[in-house]
């Protein structure tokens, strides 16, 4: 690949940064009535966006336009990320295992070989999001490789459930383990002895992400290695009805279940996990598996006190760290992406500062750079990450919006870097609650950090690009397919916690940008994957011509 990036024939380069504002969770839905937070907050800066002429427009965030296998998936910080830093369209890990299962090769690759050498003596394991979300992992995938196992002769089968409700509505975990216990059921009665064996809510139990708080997988390790748990029932459906507290005055919505464990007749937990048992964590998503593969693969841990580790045959459905190499073996090989927009910059001796909360932190650096954990080149590379409270987001939803709105503008103002990347974490962190009045307190937030950020870039005469990565905040209420309408329950609307296929806005300006710099007109296919060669222009460079064309008009 040429790396060399040749200065744009007609747009000059600024005299200032280009800043890059991601408002995580932030789409343009069309519905905008009083359930999209966006809509009843209070956006004076966002809104004055839409109304510059050939300077605003919505881009696709979800479906085929990200690399995900239909236009039915709705989009997620992973391929979001990866489309706006690559510029490119990748075949995502959803669509990526959905071909090695039709083929077969998931059954053939060095991983599968390696979890079956315990088929015949040992259990296999699978942990992971017990969810058709489409987000981290599907059933559909799971119950496949079950049933694959099964057939190739695993004779002791353990899965371990981590129960969503937050990428797909609240209370369908019982649903979703009621057809896995029919997928055991069926393998049982082929011969394999097959059971749940332990689980618990995604945001309590084992799914943490940039090690915002290793508690929630030390929990799961307890629960899926050791078998211990504060609660231990005679079946998973049971656990999560129970664990629920349906009709009571605090239900626990499925996202935050306690930990579980499933015991036998005997009281004694069903399946831990021993040496030389085989393991497979069944998401394709990496965010959320790094913290677990690292305490199952690394004999030198120091995070928590594992107690126990067993040495076990441990793949991961997907690599999930390009660079750590993370886990060693896995069953299908991760999207190949490279020639990245952060990579052309580094190359170029272009510099960039990127700054989020923990929450978003890898998703403006990891994700953004094609699922690498390290930086380009370190010298021409700050990342700052401000630490996320550990609470549950409705509660404080303005999170660190603050401090990186600050950062951020310190970045712009040093005259030190090329680029200025942040994302704000709050529309879609405090969206997943399903809390409607605190999604749009911090969308008011976020819109006034982003107009002190904007007077920054024309204060240095830079330029800049505001822009989302899938919808979220947009819509907080479930609705009737065909009417629109928000669905009731109890006297009650039913909240969305879950993203929406709702594209995002984009918008470009900044006092360094000359006048005649506008969009095209039509691209209406024009989606996240068409951002970055629109960066590179923006910068005064010609696009790299492996990218997906930019939005400029010529
Ligand atoms: O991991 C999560 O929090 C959700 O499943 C998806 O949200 P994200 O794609 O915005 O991170
Ligand atoms: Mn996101
Ligand atoms: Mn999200």
């Amino acid at each position: 690949m040429d790396f060399e990036l040749k200065p744009h024939p007609k747009i000059p380069k600024a005299e200032g940064p280009l800043l890059v504002c991601v408002l995580d969770g932030f789409g343009e839905n069309e519905v905008k009535d009083d359930y999209n937070a966006i809509n009843i907050a209070d956006t004076p800066c966002t809104d004055a966006l839409k109304e510059v002429p050939g300077r605003w427009r919505t881009i696709r965030a979800h479906g085929t336009a990200v690399g995900l296998p239909t236009d039915d998936d709705m989009g997620n910080s992973e391929v979001g990320h990866n489309a706006l830093g690559a510029g490119q369209l990748i075949d995502q890990g959803a669509s990526l295992v959905d071909q090695a299962l039709s083929s077969k090769s998931l059954f053939e690759g060095e991983g599968w070989k390696l979890i079956s050498e315990a088929f015949e003596s040992n259990t296999l394991h699978f942990i992971g999001l017990l969810s058709d979300g489409g987000v981290h992992s599907r059933t559909n995938q799971l119950f496949s490789m079950l049933k694959g196992a099964a057939e190739k002769g695993a004779k002791k089968i353990r899965v371990h459930i981590l129960t969503d409700g937050r990428d797909v509505p609240d209370g369908s975990s019982i649903k979703f383990t009621e057809e896995l216990e029919e997928v055991v059921k069926e393998l049982e009665g082929s011969g394999c002895d097959a059971k749940i064996a332990s689980g618990g809510g995604r945001m309590c139990v084992t799914m943490d992400r940039y090690e915002a708080d290793w508690n929630i997988v030390k929990r799961g390790w307890e629960a899926h290695v050791l078998g211990e748990a504060p609660h231990t029932f005679k079946d998973a459906a049971t656990a999560i009805k129970t664990l629920r507290k349906e009709g009571s005055e605090k239900p626990v919505s499925d996202q935050w279940l306690d930990p579980f464990v499933i015991v036998g007749e005997d009281d004694k937990p069903v399946g831990t996990i021993e040496d030389d048992d085989a393991v497979v964590i069944f998401n394709f998503r990496a965010d959320r598996v790094i913290e677990l593969s690292k305490a199952l693969e690394y004999e030198e841990f120091t995070a928590f006190d594992r107690k126990r580790w067993p040495k076990t045959r441990f793949a991961g459905l997907m690599q999930y760290d390009g660079d750590l190499k993370l886990p060693t073996n896995f069953l299908v090989p991760p999207p190949a992406i490279s020639g990245t927009s952060g990579e052309f910059m580094a190359k170029n001796k272009l510099s960039t500062f990127v700054c989020s909360e923990t929450q978003k932190f890898g998703h403006v650096t990891f994700f953004w750079n094609g699922n690498r954990s390290g930086y380009f080149d370190e010298s021409l590379e700050t990342y700052v990450e401000i630490p996320s409270d550990t609470v549950p987001f409705n509660e404080i939803p303005e999170m660190k919006a603050r401090e990186i709105c600050e950062a951020g503008k310190e970045a712009l103002r040093s005259g030190k870097y090329d680029q200025v990347r942040i994302n704000f974490a709050n529309p879609d962190m405090v969206g997943h609650t399903g809390d409607l009045q605190a999604t749009a307190t911090c969308c008011t937030l976020v819109d006034k950090c982003v107009k002190e950020l904007l007077e920054v870039v024309d204060e240095m005469k830079g330029r800049f690009i505001v822009t989302s990565d899938h919808g979220n905040a947009d819509d907080m209420a479930q609705r009737d397919k065909k009417t629109k309408k928000p669905i009731v329950a109890e006297g009650k609307v039913v909240s969305l916690t879950s993203h929406t296929l709702a594209p995002v806005p984009f918008a470009i300006g900044g006092a360094g940008l000359p006048d005649d710099v506008k969009l095209k007109e039509g691209m209406p296919e024009a989606g996240l994957g068409n951002v970055a060669a629109t960066l590179f222009e923006l910068m005064g460079y010609a696009a790299p011509s492996h990218m997906l064309p930019s939005m400029i008009e010529e």
